[in-house]
């Protein structure tokens, strides 16, 4: 009976949730807030023109890489309490000096996020368990920012997905646990949350098998995989502690023995993706990002790279964490000090790597495999001058397609999900991308160019790639009916024409 009312409950939510009106209210909602007529605080800034320079402090400490560090994060649905948990797990680890307590407000700090009260950009918080140092990003769960979550969750090397025990599994549980799985997330620790509210343990089963399905349809190990009960706010209240702080506990313990830290790149040259950058006053501009693979010392040269720019500098300090390194490793969730930059002349989406070990591309051949629905993509078909977004690493720009030279009947090709494709693809901006990686299969181009060398991307960079149409469909959906997560395709080979 209590199943029963529960599943059509739970039912109606949904379809509300995903009805027209809702969307509309919410699409209204946005365009409003997005309004010149509703600024801001940053839009209020400039107005006045004051321009919004992101300033902080710079490392006060040495970095001490004794443990084992991790990358993890909270993702999940919007509303069912990943800034919370994050804030309780800093609470409760910060009793044992595993942690500074970092509240929910300073987690949830951007203006726009607090003006909006949403999350917007990934927020980077750090402790220490007995065994492991963990850096956390706290993902924005709003349908809005999936952008954000796909770069957010491209730097995780696990996560925690957060699911409210009132709502049970929802749109962006599903759609983040197949971002995660397709940004190469291959383990994941389930937070049942809210359990302050429910009175009656059936409704937990009913969760809890609920999630052990799904963690099976996304490929993860639904059988094996931990799930904790818990109330984040009792936890950052200091109430009930055998449904907070205990679990709390619990959790982290967890998350030590069940994720892993993956294998690390430290042979191959250089390369940190920028995520945001700072001016450290009497310092100069500190740019931070999750080093994707190699070494970097205080005082290695490195280069700039993207959005037209190349410019070579030396790295005059590491910070992590407000700890200063002497070295940043690959995986390391770090902020390189420049030695001469403007903050104005870098920005999220260029890399910053060894000097000359990759080059920009602007335009390149690419082999496309649209998937179909049924894993994951479109249903629909697209023809010629199709211009999604790209997603690249941190980067997004648009990219535009053209049927190579010699199709015939280009204006009226049309493709089918299911499709494998060569086509032409021309960025709004150039991206960084590797000089002869071996990891490549490289096919003739078919545009003839006389450039010295050919450039290609390794097929894990490709698979950012096939990312790239995510957010443009995505957006698509949500206006027109709320449908699984899109995704167009595999991208197999890229090739500078
Ligand atoms: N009763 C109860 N409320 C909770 C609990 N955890 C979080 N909340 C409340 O749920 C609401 C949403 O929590 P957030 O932590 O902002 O949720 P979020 O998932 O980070 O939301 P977004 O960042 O917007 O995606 C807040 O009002 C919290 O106080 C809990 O354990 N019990």
């Amino acid at each position: 009976m209590l199943r029963t009312q529960l599943v059509s409950t739970r039912a109606a939510a949904r379809r509300l949730y995903s009805s027209r009106a809702t969307q509309s209210l919410f699409v209204c909602a946005r365009t409003a807030a997005r309004s010149p007529a509703y600024p801001t605080h940053s839009s209020l800034l400039q107005k006045h023109g004051v321009s919004l320079v992101i300033r902080r402090g710079y490392a006060d400490a040495k970095f001490d890489r004794s443990k084992p560090f991790l990358n993890i994060g909270t993702i999940g649905h919007v509303d069912h309490g990943k800034t919370t948990l994050t804030a309780a797990i800093t609470k409760v680890l910060a009793e044992s000096g595993g942690a500074k307590f970092t509240d929910y407000a300073e987690i949830d700090k951007a203006p726009e996020e607090k003006a909006r009260g949403i999350t917007i950009n990934s927020a980077h918080v750090e402790y220490e368990s007995k065994n492991r140092h963990y850096g956390h990003i706290d993902c924005p769960g709003h349908a809005d920012y999936i952008k954000n979550m796909i770069t957010g969750a491209a730097s995780m090397d696990g996560a925690i997905i957060v699911v409210s025990a009132t709502d049970g599994q929802m749109p962006q549980t599903r759609e983040h646990l197949l971002l995660a799985r397709q940004v190469g997330i291959k383990k994941l620790v389930v937070f049942i949350n809210k359990v302050d509210m429910i009175q009656d343990p059936e409704i937990l089963d009913l969760v809890d098998m609920e999630i052990r399905d799904l963690l099976n349809t996304y490929n993860f190990d639904g059988e094996n995989t931990p799930i904790i009960m818990g109330s984040a706010l009792a936890a950052l209240e200091g109430r009930e502690d055998a449904i907070g702080k205990n679990k709390i506990l619990e959790l982290i313990d967890a998350c030590d023995h069940w994720l892993e830290v993956p294998p690390r790149d430290l042979d191959k040259p250089f390369l940190m993706p920028i995520e945001e950058t700072y001016s450290i006053s009497g310092r100069g501009t500190v740019a931070c990002g999750r080093a994707e693979r190699g070494i970097i010392n205080k005082g290695d040269e490195v280069e700039i790279l993207g959005f037209g720019e190349r410019i070579k500098t030396t790295v005059t300090g590491i910070e992590m964490f407000r700890k200063e390194l002497d070295r940043g490793e690959a995986g390391d969730n770090m902020g390189v000090l420049l030695r001469g930059i403007k903050r104005e002349l870098i920005q999220r989406g260029q890399v910053i790597t060894a000097p000359g070990t990759m080059k920009s591309a602007k335009k390149f051949m690419a082999q496309i495999y649209i998937l179909t629905k049924d894993e994951g993509g479109r249903y629909t078909p697209f023809m010629v001058n199709y211009k999604p977004q790209l997603f690249l690493r941190t980067a997004d720009t648009t990219v535009g397609f053209e049927w190579p030279e010699g199709t015939p009947d280009p204006e009226h090709k049309m493709v089918m999900p299911g499709d494998n494709i060569e086509v032409v693809c021309s960025l709004y901006n150039d991206l960084a991308a590797d000089v002869d990686s071996p990891s490549v299969r490289v096919a003739r181009p078919s545009v003839p160019v006389s450039l010295p060398r050919s450039l290609s991307m390794p097929v894990s960079e490709l698979w950012g790639s096939a990312l790239l149409f995510y957010h443009a469909l995505y957006t698509l959906f949500v206006i027109f009916a709320h449908l699984p997560s899109p995704l167009l395709g595999k991208v197999d080979i890229h090739l500078v024409v």
